[in-house]
């Protein structure tokens, strides 16, 4: 079944002082994402990655074109997508459970139903014993996990994710994309995951999206037939490299025709 339709989608942003230059960011995007499907945004910088990604979340408009999740317009951001940035964007004056509460106080739950809903998500990330730890007390792999406990409180199907694990060290880095897939395959969840790095868009998805640039438009996509789960060994595999030096060549290749 299909969660995300997009069709004949077009943003501009003013190209200058006045309204009527403006720049084509985003020519004529057409897409389906399925449910359950694990899908990788990539492509070279100012191709139009987290623009697309905040007009599905709603938090941007557009100029022209139909999104529709789960048959339903995007008419502004919604309870149905949880959205995680690279910025922990986490509230430094609330612990971490009080973040994913807040979160919450909108959706009608009880108090004490709030308090088990935030308990669950942070167990949910292995951070149920930094519960009541303020931002500033984490490391920045805690603090993504704080996001993301919060953005699947209430209950998104889609996640949106824009490099949220560009900040993070190497090793972190690896332990939050096996904590993601196994997040994903046990919530049944449909993510859609904006990266620079070619090799995590490889190990985490189904589909890889390829953007090119001036207007941003999909270029080419690939489909990733890799055995899951995805282990730490899945990048030995002849496939891995072989698949990842393909995208690799076909982001550049679009910068060298620039
Ligand atoms: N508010 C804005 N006003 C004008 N132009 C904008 C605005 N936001 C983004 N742009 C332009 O739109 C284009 C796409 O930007 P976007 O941030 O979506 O790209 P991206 O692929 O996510 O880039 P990066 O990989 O560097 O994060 C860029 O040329 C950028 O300069």
């Amino acid at each position: 079944m299909e969660k995300l339709l997009i069709r004949d989608l077009t943003k501009t942003f003013p190209a200058g002082r006045s309204n009527k230059d403006r720049i084509t960011v985003l020519d004529n995007i057409s897409l389906t994402i399925r449910e359950n499907e694990f899908v990788s945004l990539v492509g070279a910088s100012g191709c139009g990655k987290s623009t697309l990604l905040s007009i599905i979340a709603g938090l941007q408009s557009h100029d022209n074109g139909d999104l529709k999740v789960d048959g339903n317009d995007i008419l502004g951001p919604g309870a149905d997508r949880g959205v995680v940035f690279q910025s922990y964007t986490l509230l430094p004056w609330l612990t971490a459970r009080k973040n994913v509460e807040f979160a919450l106080e909108a959706t009608g739950h009880s108090k004490s139903e709030i308090g088990d809903i935030a308990m669950s998500h942070l167990k949910l990330v292995g951070l149920e014993p930094f519960a009541e730890r303020f931002p500033a007390q984490l490391s920045g792999g805690m603090k993504q996990r704080v996001a993301i406990a919060r953005a699947l409180s209430y209950k998104p199907k889609l996640l949106l994710m824009d490099e949220p694990f560009g900040a993070l060290d190497a090793l972190t880095r690896v332990q939050m994309q096996e904590l993601l897939t196994d997040v994903w395959e046990r919530e049944k969840l449909t993510v859609i995951f904006v990266t620079h790095d070619v090799e995590e868009a490889v190990f985490l998805s189904d589909r890889i999206f390829v953007m090119a640039s001036n207007p941003g438009r999909l270029k080419k996509i690939y489909d990733v037939s890799l055995p899951r789960p995805r282990t730490p060994d899945t990048p030995r595999l002849p496939e891995f490299a072989q698949l990842q030096a393909e995208v690799l060549g076909s982001i550049r290749s679009e910068m060298r025709d620039r």
